[in-house]
């Protein structure tokens, strides 16, 4: 293949559909679609386009609620109010295109949000095949035996050779897609499905690339539940719904009569020397977390040259991880330390560290593991001149922020 002349494109994304097939509690453009938003899919993909300008998302009225919760914080994204038709809603995305005082051979790529298996293959091929034509799209061949609809009885047979299933997205020069809806405007009756057809019967040539079977429109509630969803969607991007993060830490012993461990305070003959608390296990945990939303670790949101945390309670900082997996949509799905040193016995306080990790995570118990080990005499945990601590945890998305 050759390379597209590099300029930039802009996209425009019609999401404004009420998703009456779908059915669901809201429309399908922002239901959870493999760990996000329908809709978020094919926005990322475009965003990590090289060559994506401006990005027109449409939206229906009354939804700017849940598209702010679906769609990325970036500038490039600019959403506007959609119409009574996916045509309309087109032309509208159109509008503020024409507001951006763009030039006539823009290339213009118009997706519907429910093809969320967006590829930059796809984009490149559309992109090249408007070098040589003013309007491209992506087909695909039928696979299937095709008949003539006939209701309850099959039809007559038609060759299949004859057709291909047009998806989106539709790529054209911006003046040309502009020339075709203000044509379409002034006519009456049924307006053709997409804006190929109507660029086409404006007497424009539409050159056809191959399109992607992970293009797929999420049309009907199956498509979410099962069908498409087993596809494997690998698009740019895609996030899977659970992360994992691990944390270690170690704090080497001084003189005292106590030790904090996992947010129990344990008798001991000596202390663990911190800035904090010293609670190695919290800490782990903590550690843990923000990596597992990959946030840094407890020393850039607990700076210990920062006198407020002096001798604080670590308590607070697995508490302030916890709300960062909140406020990120996610919630914790099981957490396992491991404390390694010789002494003191972790045994007799299991239960009650247990309980306290699991109440500071408001988590049931049985999510909280904590688990010990000796190293055997060797090294320096073994020399008692410190404890270690490990830590994982796993996060599950339930939300798309
Ligand atoms: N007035 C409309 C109707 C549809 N669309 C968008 O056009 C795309 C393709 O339409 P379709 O799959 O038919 O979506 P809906 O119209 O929402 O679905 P349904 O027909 O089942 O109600 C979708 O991204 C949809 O949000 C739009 O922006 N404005
Ligand atoms: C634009 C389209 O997705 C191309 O295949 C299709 O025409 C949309 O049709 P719908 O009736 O809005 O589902």
């Amino acid at each position: 293949m050759g390379i597209a002349t590099v300029t930039a494109f802009h996209a425009i994304i019609v999401a404004a559909g009420s998703g009456s097939r779908a059915g669901g509690d809201i429309p399908k453009q922002y239901r959870d679609y493999q760990g996000q938003p329908l809709l978020r899919h094919s926005v990322r993909n475009l965003l990590s386009h090289p060559l994506i300008g401006q990005i027109i998302v449409v939206i229906g009225a009354g939804q700017d609620a849940m598209a702010q919760q679906a769609l990325p914080q970036d500038d490039r994204i600019k959403t506007v109010l959609g119409g009574d038709s996916r045509m309309a809603s087109v032309a509208n995305g159109l509008q503020a295109l024409s507001a951006l005082e763009i030039a006539a051979d823009t290339k213009v790529l118009v997706h519907d949000a429910a093809r969320p298996g967006l590829s930059h293959d796809v984009i490149d091929r559309l992109l090249l095949a408007l070098d040589e034509q003013p309007g491209a799209v992506p087909v695909l061949p039928m696979v299937d035996s095709m008949t003539n609809n006939a209701g309850e009885l099959l039809g007559e047979a038609v060759d299949r050779n004859d057709f291909v299933r047009v998806q989106t997205p539709q790529a054209f020069h911006f003046h040309v897609l502009q020339a075709a809806h203000q044509h379409w405007q002034t006519k009456s009756g049924d307006a053709p499905t997409d804006d190929a057809r109507m660029v086409q019967d404006c007497g424009y040539k539409v050159a056809a690339v191959a399109g992607d079977e992970k293009l797929a429109k999420i049309t009907f509630a199956e498509d979410f539940d099962g069908g498409l969803t087993l596809m494997n969607h690998q698009s740019e991007n895609l996030r899977a719904p659970i992360r994992i993060g691990n944390g270690f830490d170690v704090h080497r012993f001084e003189p005292g009569d106590h030790i904090w461990l996992c947010g129990v305070q344990i008798p001991h003959k000596q202390s663990l020397k911190g800035h904090s608390d010293a609670d190695v296990g919290l800490h782990a945990l903590t550690d843990a977390l923000l990596g597992a939303l990959a946030l840094g670790d407890i020393g850039d949101h607990f700076p210990d040259t920062d006198p407020q945390w002096a001798g604080s309670s670590s308590d607070r900082f697995l508490e302030h991880a916890a709300n960062l997996v909140e406020e990120k949509g996610y919630r914790i799905g099981n957490v396992d330390i491991t404390l390694i040193c010789e002494a003191p016995k972790v045994k007799p306080h299991r239960e009650a560290m247990r309980e306290r990790v699991a109440a500071i995570l408001s988590l049931d118990a049985d999510l909280v593991s904590i688990k010990a080990t000796t190293t055997e005499a060797l090294g320096f945990t073994g020399r008692r001149e410190g404890i270690a601590a490990q830590a994982s945890a796993t996060l599950i998305q339930h939300s798309t922020r």
